[in-house]
């Protein structure tokens, strides 16, 4: 682990300062699209304006054969469009696969100052991290850049869940992490064959009355990605970093994708994946506190004054304590609402 004093170092002569606070940006829904596939790279530039981060993959959903393409695609998008506000990020390959060294060396020379995050697949540990931003700093240093990379990590090992907090305290580049369940169910052996989302199988039952053991059991399907999601949140806001949920693969199911997302924002996290356009409203949706809460916050803190003691609203007591928690969502709304007009006005019609 390096000294504290030499944290924020660059770690290569010519590289930038690294960041002290990872910027609060919107990133409600990050949304994955191949830029190897015409159909959707033809789709990049409109789909940018309705999401918060767009984000070319370069992993696994793009075909062995057209890694190259997929590469040489993002440049290109990158280099044709302003996406404005919108954040652009890539998912470049495994640390392990053949492709990785020359997806960072080809992104950063030639398109690093348009990329604001780099998401690593499948880290392991602190290790992975530690490679990944030296040769970020060595390549920002050959490109000129004057704005550091942020490196976003996938948590899909079972040896990244373990060493979940080391990764999120691994770099200043630290911006993120989100859950990669399908990896992750694979690496745990466990015996789902989905991308995310619940199993009926994995569930409680009420006791039985009396012998019979069959009828009259209620019984209550589970979170199987509740003690992932809630450990990323807590080694994510120890380290001042953010934390998401990742895909939710059936697609068709926006139901189901809703609860998820849902689970995971009431959590903490701050986002959720976009894998197809249907998706996109449902994260801006969960993401985006509701009207009715942010004026509930916004009534506490302003009947709370200098947010001590304690005092009784509509038959709640309200303290210090909760005053932090309607301080949460007052602040996140507002930092939304700063980009989303149609979100601003709903806020200001619940207040009134
Ligand atoms: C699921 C698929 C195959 C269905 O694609 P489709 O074409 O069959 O679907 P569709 O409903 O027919 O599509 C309707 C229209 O939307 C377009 N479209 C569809 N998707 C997108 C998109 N994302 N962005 C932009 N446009 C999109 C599509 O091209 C089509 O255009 P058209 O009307 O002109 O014909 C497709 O949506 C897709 O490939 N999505 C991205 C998948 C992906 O990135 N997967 C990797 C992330 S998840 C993961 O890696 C796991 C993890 C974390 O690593 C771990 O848990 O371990
Ligand atoms: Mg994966």
């Amino acid at each position: 682990m390096r000294s504290p004093k030499d944290f924020f170092a660059p770690l290569a002569v010519g590289a930038p300062e690294p960041v002290r606070q990872i910027p609060a940006l919107p990133s409600r829904m990050i949304h994955f699209f191949d830029p190897s596939n015409e159909k959707m790279a033809a789709k990049a530039p409109e789909i940018a304006k309705k999401v918060d981060v767009l984000l070319g993959n370069l992993e696994d959903a793009v075909k062995a054969e057209r890694k190259e393409a997929a590469r040489t695609g993002l440049v290109e998008i990158a280099k044709a469009n302003d996406f404005g506000s919108t954040q652009l990020w890539t998912r470049v390959n495994s640390l392990d696969s053949p492709w990785v060294l020359d997806d960072l060396i080809t992104l950063v020379t030639e398109i690093g100052d348009k990329l604001d995050v780099i998401m690593v697949p499948k880290v392991e540990g602190a290790q992975d991290i530690h490679y990944v931003d030296r040769l970020l700093a060595q390549l920002e240093a050959r490109a000129g850049l004057s704005k550091p990379l942020l490196v976003h990590a996938i948590l899909e090992t079972a040896s990244g869940v373990a060493n979940v907090e080391e990764i999120a305290g691994a770099s200043p580049r630290m911006q993120g992490i989100s859950l990669g369940p399908a990896d992750l169910a694979a690496s745990r052996r466990m015996k789902t064959t989905r991308v995310g989302g619940g199993h009926p199988g994995y569930l409680v039952r009420t006791d039985p009355v009396g012998e019979d053991l069959t009828t009259g059991r209620t019984t209550y399907q589970q979170d199987l990605w509740h003690y992932t999601v809630a450990r990323m949140v807590d080694a994510c806001a120890m380290h001042g970093i953010l934390p998401y949920y990742g895909p939710f693969g059936d697609i068709r199911d926006v139901v189901g994708c809703e609860d998820q997302f849902r689970n995971a924002f009431l959590l903490g996290c701050v986002g959720a994946w976009s894998l197809h356009p249907a998706q996109i409203d449902i994260a801006k949706r969960v993401f985006s506190p509701s009207p009715e809460d942010v004026a509930w916050a916004r009534r506490v803190i302003a009947e709370m004054g200098d947010g001590t003691g304690a005092v009784m609203i509509d038959g709640k007591m309200q303290d210090d304590a909760s005053v932090k928690q309607c301080r949460v969502v007052a602040e996140l709304a507002d930092a939304l609402a700063a980009s989303d007009p149609e979100l601003a006005e709903a806020y200001r019609e619940a207040q009134s």
